[in-house]
């Protein structure tokens, strides 16, 4: 490993108590147009669970195993971790990693597929932060890691489970309903998304579930009602399929590296609340989270970009994303984040 001296974790970030809430979403939606109403229902989402949500702690037990894993492996890095929206901040790591004599590190983001909010916004964070502090090390975001076999292994496992877990009076006929984060039709890469998130549920559905009917679908929507997002949305979904005589649905959140508040509220709660009133059967299938197949991952695309792992691998029919995007890749087109 002589390529990089760091790795840094690189995550959305999200609050740790009460008051740590509305600045919260104060710095997510900044110069976004996210109508207020929202904003004080996602509150709440978030007061339901004391203030805090999943994703820090999340955070920091990737951390934990990363490092545990490389060290397991004789890999000898120190493992870093800033976020954009809230402590620790991206740009005071960076300058802690200056202070520690950092010189070139590779950046593992906790998000998995390209578009505007996946890769791009996270590419601009890393230069923002690498310009506010003199010296910066040099940050290679690795490679954009959906179609990787560490990232989808995971969820054939706990697609599995999820089915395992059914009742077994319905189990046969039970629907798969994979999930993402929804994105405004207009956001850039927004293409490349969907083509990745249709490659990805293909792969787990035929895996996991041969013969099981599934669909794409999307949650938590935040823009006007005005403006389009990537549907058919969830709850819709559920109305739908129980309508049809469905009896029993398995969520995949394949959008969601880590149980996110998107996953504790509007899966866990909301779609879960939906689907009781509807009569239908539901279970949730786990994120990856810190399953050492995932954190075997971070030490494989790691290696794989160091030059000490010469092959690629991939599961689906998309192949390897390219080490570095373009520098306009989802990025063109009027600015609707
Ligand atoms: C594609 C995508 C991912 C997946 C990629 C990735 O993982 O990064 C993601 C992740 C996340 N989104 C998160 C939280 C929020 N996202 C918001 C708003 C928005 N998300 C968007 C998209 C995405 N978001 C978009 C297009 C908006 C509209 C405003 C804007 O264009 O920015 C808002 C504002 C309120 C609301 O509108 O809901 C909040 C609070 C958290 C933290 C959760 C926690 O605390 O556990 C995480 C991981
Ligand atoms: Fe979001």
């Amino acid at each position: 490993m002589s390529t990089y001296d760091a790795l840094l974790l690189v995550s959305f970030g999200g609050p740790e108590g009460p008051d740590d809430v509305i600045p919260f979403l104060e710095n997510v939606t900044r110069g976004r147009n996210i109508p207020r109403e929202r904003l004080e229902a996602v509150g709440e989402h978030y007061h339901l669970f004391d203030g805090v949500s999943p994703i820090n702690r999340q955070c920091r037990d990737l951390k934990a195993a990363i490092e545990a894993d490389l060290a397991a492996h004789g890999i000898d890095l120190p493992v870093y971790w800033g976020n954009r929206n809230w402590e620790p901040y991206l740009a005071d790591t960076v300058r802690t990693m200056r202070d520690d004599g950092v010189r070139r590190a590779a950046a593992f983001v906790t998000s998995a597929y390209s578009c505007y909010s996946c890769c791009r916004q996270y590419l601009d964070d890393i230069d923002r932060a690498r310009g506010e502090v003199e010296g910066a090390p040099e940050i290679d975001k690795l490679r954009v890691y959906a179609n990787h076999p560490g990232f989808v292994a995971p969820f054939v496992e706990a697609t599995r489970s999820a089915l395992a877990d059914l009742p077994d009076d319905v189990r046969d006929g039970a629907h798969l309903a994979f999930s993402a984060h929804s994105v405004p039709l207009s956001q850039p890469g927004r293409e490349s998304y969907v083509t990745e998130l249709r490659d990805v549920a293909a792969v787990v559905a035929a895996e996991a579930a041969p013969g099981h009917p599934y669909e794409l679908v999307y949650q938590s929507r935040s823009g006007p009602p005005s403006q389009p997002w990537l549907e058919p949305d969830i709850l819709d979904h559920l109305e739908k399929a129980a309508a049809a005589g469905t009896r029993a649905v398995v969520n995949v959140p394949i959008g969601f590296t880590s149980d996110h508040m998107e996953v504790k509220y509007d899966l866990d709660v909301e779609a879960t609340a939906k689907a009781a009133e509807l009569g239908l059967a539901f279970r949730r299938a786990a994120t990856p989270g810190t399953h050492p197949r995932f954190v075997a991952m971070v030490r494989e695309l790691l290696l794989e970009r160091s030059g000490d792992a010469p092959e690629r691998p991939t599961v689906g029919a998309l192949g390897a994303r390219p080490d570095a995007c373009p520098a306009d890749c989802c990025r063109n087109g009027a600015r609707a984040r």
